[in-house]
């Protein structure tokens, strides 16, 4: 099977990259749009992100064979119980949260009756709204499914065909691995990067002014994942809890180790350190996922 006519709930960054890489790709396949945001509506009209915007959730999915929620995590549930109405019975319900377990748990409590497959396009930018998508958000990045036990296997094929055919690799995961798997390589560098943008900002005086003045080399990348939407970031570390505790207690463990390296004057345990980081990144490059972002690897204003 293939989906024919996709639903999109949520019209952000995530959902309107979606309308567009859906017209990219997939021609063929009707897009109907809803945002709970009147102005994005309009603006999400304006852009063409979908084929039709509906000023309706149950509207919206009312003829869709896939609906895709692209809301931060925190409004899944409130967006899965606007759609019911309107939910065709053998229709797939997915989404693109960043964190899956809770997710997974309140979509199937909200639609008991329905074929959910939550999944997570791990592609992103520090941008939201409707005038942040691109069609190419999604192309050789990974989109991470997280199906549940026993589900129809033709849905979930159709589900990792329609990713695939927006340039995304799609691997299948356990939920719970995949929480904790994102914890350390998402949303714990979000955690690192508010926090020390947010020491660097509290150093009053002496600081503040310089913060902007010399923020060109490592601390603008920090800024520019610090700049980040925060109710989409809030909502993340509030469903995903213990698995960023677990990775957070980790980390600061190995940043204490760090301080005693440092205070010991201990040079041999950080070039260990550092050379080993530099490894992996080069291991990144190599497997050659290309940034998809348009302005990846530029100066950022
Ligand atoms: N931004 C990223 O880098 C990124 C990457 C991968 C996945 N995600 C996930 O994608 C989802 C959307 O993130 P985004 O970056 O597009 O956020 P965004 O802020 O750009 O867009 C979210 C949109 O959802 C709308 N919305 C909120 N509640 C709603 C509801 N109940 N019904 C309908 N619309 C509603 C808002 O009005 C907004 O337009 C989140 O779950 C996030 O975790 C984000
Ligand atoms: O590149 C960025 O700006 C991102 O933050 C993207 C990023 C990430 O951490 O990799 C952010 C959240 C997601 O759920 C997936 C992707």
């Amino acid at each position: 099977m293939a989906f024919r006519n996709v639903a999109i709930i949520g019209l952000g960054l995530l959902g309107s990259s979606l309308g567009l890489a859906v017209r990219k790709h997939l021609p063929d396949v009707h897009t109907t749009g809803f945002d709970a945001d009147p102005a994005v509506r309009e603006k999400a009209r304006e852009l063409g992100l979908c084929h039709a915007i509906a000023d309706d959730p149950a509207a919206a999915v009312r003829s869709a064979d896939l609906v895709v929620l692209c809301v931060p995590v925190g409004a899944m549930r409130a967006a899965a119980t606007a759609i019911a109405p309107g939910l065709a019975p053998d229709a797939v319900i997915s989404d693109v949260g960043s964190s899956k377990q809770r997710v997974a748990h309140a979509l199937a409590e909200t639609l008991p009756d329905h074929t959910i497959i939550p999944a997570h396009p791990v592609a992103g930018t520090e941008q939201s709204g409707p005038e942040a998508g691109f069609a190419s958000l999604f192309e050789k990045r990974w989109c991470i499914i997280t199906p549940p036990d026993g589900v129809d296997a033709s849905k979930l094929e159709a589900l990792g065909d329609f990713w695939r055919r927006l340039g995304s690799t799609v691997e299948i995961m356990d939920a719970e691995h995949h929480d904790m798997v994102l914890a350390v390589t998402s949303h714990i560098p979000h955690l690192i990067a508010y926090t020390i943008v947010g020491t660097a900002s509290d150093l009053e005086d002496v600081t503040r002014s310089e913060v902007i003045k010399y923020s060109a080399g490592g601390f603008r990348d920090f800024t520019r994942i610090a700049a980040s939407d925060p109710t989409m970031w809030r909502d993340v570390f509030l469903h995903n809890k213990d698995a960023v505790l677990e990775m957070m207690d980790r980390f600061l463990g190995d940043l204490g180790a760090m301080r005693d390296a440092i205070e010991a004057a201990d040079g041999d345990a950080m070039f260990d350190l550092f050379s080993r980081t530099r490894a992996i990144r080069r291991g990144i490059l190599e497997q050659g996922q290309d940034d998809a972002r348009p302005d990846f690897g530029r100066e950022h204003s």
